[in-house]
């Protein structure tokens, strides 16, 4: 049975995540960690959370939500990590046992040495709630791209560039000016195309379909790109994980107009899946912003979507 833990991610109005550092006596010691501990016996999580923040920094958690649960297996233990976002808490925090605290920028967590169960709450921290794809193919670059430009401009602020109709040299010239415009609104472009592709194009990273991600027997870029894969079903997350992608959508949650043939999952078995999942997925398939709280519940990074993200119409002031 894995030790259960519950661990909380505290972040201070300018975003920066607070870390600890564990004791060299204890397990994984020395490392940088987020706050936490064991859940006890006849405890649940929320308690538990409480109960372990309050003790190790004296503040007191008033709400959280789910961010992403973890089963890492070390040589002398498993555990299942039980990560919450803390949203609200009173009090100023302290190293009540003595632990040294540091508050870091998440684009700069790699920087700190920390258990390896903890690299995917890191990919989780760095990722938002909503993960656009666009589309449908563009028939003209310019009102696509105006439609990418309302989407950044209405916050979105991850993009995965996916126009499987067109040719490479057509997605190579809409990747360029899309890769331009996501730089102007801080936004990470993920290139939905064969991986060689992506490389020459200096994305931010590639998302790998279902077919890509069969292929593969590696991380296909470096740590400092992102690499996200097409799933539909337990195997796929599981060979998403097996090459260390950081992250997945999977799909067909909820019927879709994009995808009139497909059965859905429903949410019961997207939470089943998730669950085996030590990666952050978003679900996808008839998704708009209002299924976010579900995702997170259902224990998800949060939603993915063509059609409610895509903005309609051009951004105003641009016409
Ligand atoms: N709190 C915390 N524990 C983590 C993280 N990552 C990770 O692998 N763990 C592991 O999860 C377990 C959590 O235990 P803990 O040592 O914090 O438990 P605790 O606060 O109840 O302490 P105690 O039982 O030593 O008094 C440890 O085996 C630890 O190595 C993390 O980010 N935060
Ligand atoms: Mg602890």
């Amino acid at each position: 049975m894995p030790v259960h833990v519950a661990v909380g991610v505290i972040q201070d109005a300018q975003g920066r995540v607070l870390l600890t550092r564990r004791a060299v006596s204890a397990h994984q010691g020395g490392l940088w960690e987020f706050p936490g501990g064991k859940v006890e016996r006849g405890e649940d999580l929320a308690r538990a959370l409480r109960r372990e923040i309050q003790e190790e920094l004296g503040i007191v958690v008033n709400t959280h939500q789910p961010l992403i649960q973890i089963t890492h297996s070390y040589p002398d233990k498993t555990v299942r990590l039980d990560v919450h976002s803390i949203q609200d808490y009173s009090g100023t925090p302290i190293g009540l046992e003595g632990q040294p605290l540091e508050w870091v920028f998440p684009e700069q967590l790699s920087q700190y040495a920390m258990p390896a169960a903890d690299r995917p709450i890191c990919t989780a921290i760095r990722l938002p709630q909503h993960y656009l794809i666009t589309g449908p193919d563009p028939r003209k670059p310019d009102q696509f791209l105006l439609r990418l430009k309302t989407s950044l401009v209405r916050g979105i602020r991850l993009v995965q560039l996916r126009a499987p109709g067109l040719n490479p040299i057509e997605y190579a010239a809409l990747a360029a000016e899309a890769r331009a415009l996501c730089r102007q609104y801080e936004a990470k472009l993920l290139l939905n195309c064969p991986v060689q592709l992506a490389r020459e194009l200096g994305a931010d990273g590639v998302h790998l379909n279902s077919h890509h991600l069969a292929e593969l027997s590696e991380r296909p870029l470096t740590d400092d790109k992102w690499v996200a894969a097409s799933c539909h079903n337990l195997s796929e997350v599981r060979k998403a994980m097996a090459i260390n992608a950081d992250f997945c959508q999977l799909s067909p949650v909820l019927a879709t107009r994009s995808h009139p043939g497909a059965s859905p999952l429903g949410w019961d078995s997207f939470a089943q899946i998730v669950a085996s999942a030590s990666i952050p997925v978003y679900a996808l398939g008839g998704m708009d912003r209002g299924h976010v709280r579900e995702a997170l519940e259902r224990g998800g990074q949060g939603v993915a979507a063509i059609t409610s993200l895509w903005a309609e119409e051009e951004p105003a002031g641009q016409r």
